[in-house]
């Protein structure tokens, strides 16, 4: 997947933010990206081009094998929903429906009958570590558990790109660590791609590739993590 020259801005005249400012980037397959930088640096915008949510001032993305940028409107959602799974800082969960309801909400909008997606969801659920909480509502779940349903409901319909928004800000250290190892374990895959945009260093450790970017152009790609982290590869 690759972006090319991709330029966002937003407003005109005085009131224009050059968000992003000629980007190019490959995403590769079978890694974690994470994609880091100051507060306004236009991560949140460079993910939403990726994702198909923002549509580009100037520039290409190529996203799966598919122009995104030329893509009409109905077939960006269709193709949207059948492909990419996101996770955000707030887990959004229905309050009214389970664990495992929850979980498998993009299997019943894509037209699964609802018996078959409450088992895939469950699998899911399993992979997250909360098998045993399925039947809970989020109101009885943990910060870090909600976002791990949250995650289980991201990959149910098996996305090739899983897209996450600072997945880790609402959490203390150890649930971050806790969802960064499973979005690690459970997401990356050699025919997935995935993007995590971080404010929190603590996480860096889990990436494979991280994207540095400042003012709405990227800075350095670090590359080379060994098994035992960034530190120990002595960057
Ligand atoms: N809808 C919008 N209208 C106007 N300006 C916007 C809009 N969305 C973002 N911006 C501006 O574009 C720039 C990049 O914003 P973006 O949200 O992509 O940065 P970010 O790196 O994700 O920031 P943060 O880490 O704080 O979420 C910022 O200057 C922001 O104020």
């Amino acid at each position: 997947m690759s972006l090319r020259g991709v330029a966002k801005e937003y407003g005109t005249g005085e009131a224009k933010v050059v968000a992003l400012g000629g980007v190019d980037l490959e995403i590769p397959y079978g890694e974690l990206v994470l994609l880091v930088g100051p507060s306004g640096c236009g991560k949140t915008t460079l993910i939403s081009v990726v994702a198909g949510l923002l549509d580009p001032t100037r520039g290409e993305a190529e996203v799966l094998g598919h122009n995104l940028t030329r893509m009409g409107g109905t077939r960006k959602v269709n193709f949207r929903g059948a492909n990419i799974g996101f996770v955000f800082q707030q887990y959004n969960l229905l309050p009214t429906m389970t664990a495992v309801e929850n979980a498998c909400v993009p299997l019943l909008i894509a037209g699964w009958p609802r018996k078959k997606a409450l088992v895939k969801a469950a699998g899911l659920l399993e992979a997250v570590g909360l098998g045993g909480r399925a039947n809970s509502l989020p109101s009885q779940l943990s910060g870090g558990q909600q976002q791990r349903v949250a995650i289980a409901r991201a990959l149910v319909h098996e996305p090739r790109l899983l897209v996450c928004d600072e997945p880790t800000a609402a959490l203390d250290a150890q649930s971050g660590r806790t969802v960064m190892g499973l979005i690690r374990q459970v997401a990356v895959q050699p025919d997935r791609a995935v993007i995590v945009v971080t404010h929190d260093s603590r996480v860096y450790d889990f990436g494979d590739r991280i994207v540095e970017m400042s003012d709405g152009k990227i800075d350095r790609i670090k590359t080379g993590r060994t098994e035992a982290g960034w530190n120990a590869a002595g960057h």
